[in-house]
């Protein structure tokens, strides 16, 4: 992992790659999420399955995890699957919804861990992904962060540093 990471709800411990009630940093427990996350989360399934009339592949949940990660010029994630979450969950398909903020970047994702096989999209600014369902379980990354290509806007009107703010909700 090259970002700088904290967690809202529960902690994600990267090195066991699971949730603990105290991050192993500082045994800080985390914040609650905030409801107006949960309700941009709740608005943004609604979209997408009324978008796609994929209701029924593309289940509804309510994030009890907030992963916000930070990466400057240089940051990157490798491919991974987000399966810390509860078997249930899993099993249900329950989406992982990422909002992305700030600089642009190269998203990777694939059915298998090989670099060499996966597909690219660009998230930009204000982009929210859904992966749920049958992808529940994808491999997914961030190959590339591409330096300055925040809105304006966004940094005129806010205290974003260079980079870019990814949050990631799941349900446990
Ligand atoms: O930054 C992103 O777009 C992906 C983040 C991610 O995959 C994760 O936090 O598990
Ligand atoms: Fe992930």
């Amino acid at each position: 992992m090259h970002l700088k990471m904290m967690c809202l709800g529960r902690n994600w411990e990267p090195d066991d790659d699971k949730y603990v009630e105290n991050r192993n940093v500082d045994g800080a427990k985390p914040h609650s999420i905030p409801q107006e996350f949960s309700l941009l989360v709740r608005d943004a399934i609604k979209d997408s399955q009324a978008l796609m009339n994929v209701e029924y592949v593309l289940p509804s949940m309510s994030p009890s995890i907030c992963v916000v990660n930070f990466y400057t010029a240089s940051g990157r994630l490798g491919l991974h699957q987000d399966k810390a979450e509860s078997f249930e969950s899993l099993r249900k398909g329950l989406p992982v919804v990422s909002f992305s903020i700030g600089d642009s970047a190269e998203f990777e994702y694939a059915d298998q861990r090989d670099d060499k096989k996966a597909e690219k999209v660009l998230l930009e600014s204000g982009d929210v992904l859904i992966f749920g369902g049958i992808s529940r379980n994808i491999f997914h990354g961030v190959t590339k962060v591409q330096q300055n290509t925040a809105p304006k806007a966004l940094l005129d009107q806010t205290n974003l540093r260079t980079g870019r703010l990814n949050l990631t909700f799941r349900q446990y």
